[in-house]
């Protein structure tokens, strides 16, 4: 396959975050913040290299030095197509093992075994060697779903290097490779294993968004073999949003095990907690659903929200710093959003904030030592950018592995391969 760009976007969870994970609803919508994965066919034909300069890393294996044949009797297929399992499978973990001996640090570990894990699964010893370059305009370890993004990116790739799926068309229509699954499911099946290679339990909102965009409302269900729920919501444009990053990080793996710890400790307190996230988003969906949005009673439930988040342990020092200037500058109503523990915070702004009131609250934030972020909720989902879809001139600058390895910024990122050629990506 020749070169080409995968790209997926990041999330923002407005209701529900880790009562998704025990199986109640949660509502989030993509972001215009994405990831971006370039691949390009290798020279050396016989070598896999994965440049991911965000986390500094660089790593190249021999497709040879992947033990293609004790993997085989592990591998599921199912119609042909690689079958995915409701957990990661221990034996494929253990040998892909060897090929991580040299990862030091435990960020490149976990990168090089999502990316081997769905590697193995979903290519074989007939694919000729890639380079693999993955840049991001999301933070990373923010609560923004940058780990989502990256399993998205890498399932699309693979897959379509695998043979499983085919480069989506410009216009939808049916041509769909495999034969009971749609493209995209397959691509967001095999992100929730690249999901739990990143965080152990996840309960898949953040790549069924990153992979279908838009708006959702999703429910994990419990039990092998249960498909997961995801019910779209279209009335969320009129929600006005201020992201804003403590730049704490954290580790989703970590937050969501202490949720687990407690869970166990106190499990009437906690389930109770839980069952309230349930009922609380559950009321924000119908809310969100009437045509004239009640945005008092969606501000209310954002401080509930929040409240409970706090009350499950998830909240941070920085966090509460930020809840308090926005709620002191009358700004809305502010909640973490994703695992919490640093990372970011999400406001829903009064209907009536001036963009005076916006920005005095915004340089307060900055001086204080956050990031704030404009981005738009509810765009697309996982797209491909082939380079045959580009001119000659277009083709030399935008894929050069170099060029695009050395951004700078996430605006140059964004400028560069986003925005300057938005209507040559073709999407899912
Ligand atoms: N651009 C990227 N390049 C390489 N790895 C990435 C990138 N973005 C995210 N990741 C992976 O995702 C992990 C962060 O995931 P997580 O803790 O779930 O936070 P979040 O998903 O909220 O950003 C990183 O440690 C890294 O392994
Ligand atoms: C805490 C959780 O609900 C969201 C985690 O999101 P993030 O990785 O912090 O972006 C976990 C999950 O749903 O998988
Ligand atoms: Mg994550």
């Amino acid at each position: 396959m020749p070169e080409f760009y995968v790209s997926a976007p990041g999330k923002v969870i407005l209701f529900g975050e880790h009562s998704a994970v025990y199986g109640k609803p949660a509502i989030a919508a993509a972001l215009s913040l994405r990831a971006y994965l370039l691949v390009k066919p290798n020279v050396n034909t016989d070598e896999i290299v994965l440049e991911f300069p965000d986390i500094d890393l660089k790593q190249k294996w021999k497709v040879q030095d992947i033990p293609w044949e004790s993997l085989a009797q592990y591998i599921r297929h199912n119609n042909d197509a690689p079958a995915t399992s409701d957990e990661l499978v221990p034996e494929i973990m253990d040998l892909l093992s060897d090929l991580l001996t040299d990862c030091n640090l435990s960020l490149h570990y976990i990168a090089c075994r999502c990316f081997l894990y769905l590697y193995s699964n979903l290519c074989s010893e007939n694919v000729a060697g890639h380079h693999f370059c993955i840049r991001s305009t999301l933070p990373i370890g923010a609560g923004l779903g940058s780990s989502a993004s990256t399993a998205v990116c890498l399932a699309a790739a693979l897959s379509a290097l695998g043979g499983h799926i085919k480069a989506p068309v410009h216009k939808a229509d049916d041509k769909v490779t495999l034969k009971d699954m749609k493209e995209s499911d397959f691509i967001d099946a095999w992100s929730l294993m690249g999901e739990k290679c990143f965080h152990g339990n996840p309960s898949g909102i953040d790549n069924a968004v990153a992979t279908h965009g838009g708006a959702v409302l999703y429910q994990r269900m419990t039990g092998p073999g249960n498909p997961s729920v995801r019910t779209n919501i279209r009335n969320f444009s009129a929600i006005k949003l201020l992201l804003c990053n403590s730049k704490v990080p954290r580790s989703t793996a970590e937050l969501v095990a202490s949720v687990a710890t407690q869970n166990r400790k106190f499990p009437k307190v906690s389930n109770a907690m839980l069952d309230a996230m349930d009922h609380l988003v559950t009321d924000a969906y119908l809310i969100m659903s009437t045509p004239f949005l009640d945005r008092s009673a969606l501000l209310e439930l954002v401080n509930i929200n929040h409240g409970l988040l706090v009350a499950l342990g998830v909240s941070h020092p920085s966090l509460e710093s930020i809840k308090l200037i926005s709620d002191t500058q009358k700004l809305g109503a502010t909640k973490l959003t994703g695992a919490g523990g640093g990372g970011c915070t999400i406001t829903l702004l009064r209907d009536d904030i001036s963009d005076e009131e916006l920005n005095n609250a915004k340089l307060e934030l900055e001086n204080r030592g956050f990031e704030t972020f404009s981005t738009m909720l509810g765009g697309k989902g996982v797209g491909m950018l082939l380079a045959q879809d580009l001119s000659a001139d277009q083709r030399e600058s935008k894929f050069s592995f170099e060029s695009f390895a050395a951004l700078p910024n996430r605006e140059e990122i964004e400028l560069s391969i986003g925005a300057s050629i938005l209507e040559q990506w073709r999407y899912w």
